[in-house]
Formats: structure tokens, C-alpha cells, sequence
């Protein structure tokens, strides 16, 4: 079906939806433009699911970060698969084509997501989307505030509620977890243990709510990307992601920097990661506004390649919107 008729579709489902909710309350009240958005994207999902079915594999167990945000991208009727590390994600997305992957990659509070930055260097695995996705925690347990003796969660987790862990839960031991659900899934077996995690995966594992958005930062946003093997076209609102390596020479990355500004590029990110082995050599993550596909880009990539000694397109995919707090 042309794009113009589902876009002319869409608008009439829209329409439809706030005609419903004003017809059932006479009038008196609008269904939010949040709702009408939500309603929209499960049908979007039920379509996109008929014509490709599609297998999103996530840092799991359900309801971890990871797993909210596939379904605020992908919509609640894709099929998901949780496994047990980000560096599962990034092998079951590489070995099956049809396959997608999700992955934190930064964070608004606590910045790049290591694990996340390490594996991207050596998977053979592009990035076709992104997603951003507000992160309130939760503090949830089983056991009373008073006799919590340990708190588990995601290190990237316990690091953005670092400060309100000092103030209010100085007393507790800290316990790092592959996952924030996979710590809420270990407090509801375990007394004196609480967990630092969403709250659906508290409502799924029947945690009680000890304290709620306890992240130090009340706009703490993490971005996702959405790992496949295709090869999106340009919608004229894109980012391209590459990693290189330079020459451990002066100037080398300065060279790069200029060749982003002759080309008015615009880089969105930049981010440094010591090469294992190799004290003092970093690799360079960048990103910047554009398609590989569009005449500057192209341009740009090839005088990159011939400046940095190694580099690699990670992928040109559409810009996510920013999340809103
Ligand atoms: O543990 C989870 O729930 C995740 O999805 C991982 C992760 C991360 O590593 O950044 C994702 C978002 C939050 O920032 C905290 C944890």
C-alpha cells in the first residue's frame, strides 16, 4: 500500500480514537495525545508483525530497562526473547539475520554503557535504529526498609541513584547483577534483599515499593540501539555511527575533527575506549547527523577512511526522538 494512504489512515484512526472518548463523556473530556500515541503504536505493531515477523532479543529477564524500551520501539506485538547478558544480545542478533537486537548504549546520568561500547568494536552486527527511554528507579523488596541488608541492581543502575543510596541506605551492601530485573527477580526470594529496577518488573516479580524515583538525576535518560543486519534507507532525519582507530601520531585526530567541519557535519557524539593490550591507544566512537548514503556523508566516510588506520560504519539509521522526562 502507497505510504500517502497509510499516512491518511493513520490520521483517521487518530480521529477516530478522540471521537470515541469524547462520545462516551459527552463531550467533557479528550483522550491525550499519549494515549491516542499508544493506541497507534500496538496497531502499527500487529501490522508490522503480519508483514515480518519480527524476534527482539533484550537483556532479560522480562520487564528489564531493555525490555521497555523494544516494546516502546518495536510495539508490544513483536516477539521477544530475554537472555542473560548484553554480550548474548549482540550474538543472537549476529547469528540470525532475521533477527534484532536491543542494547543500552548511553546514559543521560552515567554516560556510555561499557559493556554495550566493548562488544560493538568486534560484532559483526549493524545498528539500524535507536531508542530513548526515560529511567525512573525504584527501590523494591520483600522486607521492610528497616532491615534491608543488601541492594542489588545493574551497576549502571546503582550508579545513577549513587547519591540517594549514600543519603537514605547507607547501612545496605551493594550488589552488582547482570540485569535490574534480574535483581528484582532475586529479592522476591530473598530476605533483606532490595532491588534497584523498574516498576513493572516489581509489579511482575510482587515486590513492595520501598522508595520510588530514587535516581539522582530526575531526567535520567538512557539511549538504546537497535542491532540488525539490514541496511535502512535515508529519511532525511538521520545518524550515522562509526568506530575508528588513528595513528598514535600528533595531530591524527585533529585531522578527522576538520574533516567533519569542512564537510558541516554536525557529530552528536564522541567517545574514547582504550584498546585492550595496547596501553595509551583508544578507539573513537563517533556519531554524527546524516545518511552514508547522502552525497556530504559519502564524501566525508571516504576521506575518513583514508585518515583514521582503521574504521568502521556501524550504521546510518533514522534519529530517535528525544525522550521526554
Ligand atoms: O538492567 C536493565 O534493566 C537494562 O536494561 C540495562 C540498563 C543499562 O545497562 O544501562 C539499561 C537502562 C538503565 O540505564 C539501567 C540498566
Amino acid at each position: 500500500m502507497p505510504s500517502d494512504n497509510i499516512a491518511a489512515i493513520d490520521t483517521q484512526i487518530a480521529q477516530l480514537i478522540r471521537r470515541r472518548g469524547q462520545l462516551v463523556t459527552g463531550g467533557d473530556a479528550e483522550i491525550d495525545a499519549a494515549s491516542v500515541d499508544a493506541i497507534h503504536r500496538h496497531i502499527r505493531s500487529v501490522c508490522d508483525a503480519l508483514l515480518r515477523p519480527t524476534n527482539v532479543c533484550f537483556l532479560g529477564p522480562q520487564f528489564s530497562y531493555s525490555h521497555l524500551a523494544a516494546i516502546k520501539y518495536f510495539g508490544d506485538a513483536a516477539q521477544f526473547t530475554p537472555v542473560a547478558s548484553i554480550a548474548a544480545v549482540f550474538d543472537a542478533a549476529r547469528r540470525d539475520p532475521k533477527s534484532r537486537g536491543i542494547v543500552p548504549i548511553e546514559n543521560s546520568t552515567d554516560g556510555r554503557v561499557v559493556d554495550t561500547l566493548g562488544r560493538m568494536i568486534h560484532c559483526d552486527v549493524s545498528i539500524i535504529g535507536e531508542v530513548a527511554l526515560p529511567i525512573h528507579h525504584n527501590l523494591m523488596s520483600k522486607t521492610p526498609r528497616g532491615e534491608i541488608t543488601e541492594i542489588h541492581s545493574k551497576p549502571q543502575a546503582l550508579s545513577q541513584c549513587r547519591r540517594w543510596l549514600a543519603d537514605q541506605m547507607s547501612g545496605a551492601r551493594l550488589v552488582e547483577t547482570n540485569s535490574t530485573a534480574g535483581a528484582a527477580q532475586l529479592a522476591a526470594q530473598r530476605p533483606g534483599v532490595a532491588a534497584v529496577a523498574s516498576f513493572e518488573a516489581g509489579r511482575q516479580y510482587d515486590l513492595n515499593i520501598v522508595a520510588k524515583n530514587i535516581e539522582d538525576n530526575p531526567n535520567n535518560v538512557t539511549r538504546f540501539v537497535i542491532l540488525g543486519h539490514d541496511a535502512p534507507k535515508p529519511t532525511g532525519n538521520d545518524k550515522t555511527s562509526l568506530v575508528c582507530q588513528v595513528l598514535h601520531q600528533p595531530g591524527k585526530l585533529a585531522d578527522l575533527m576538520t574533516t567533519f567541519k569542512t564537510h558541516e557535519l554536525n557529530m552528536t557524539w564522541i567517545e574514547s575506549f582504550p584498546i585492550p593490550g595496547r596501553p595509551n591507544e583508544y578507539f573513537f566512537f563517533i556519531e554524527f547527523d546524516g545518511h552514508r548514503d547522502d552525497a556530504n556523508v559519502k564524501d566525508a566516510l571516504e576521506q575518513l577512511e583514508s585518515q583514521a588506520s582503521e574504521l568502521k560504519i556501524l550504521g546510518s539509521y533514522q534519529k530517535g526522538d528525544p525522550a521526554p522526562s
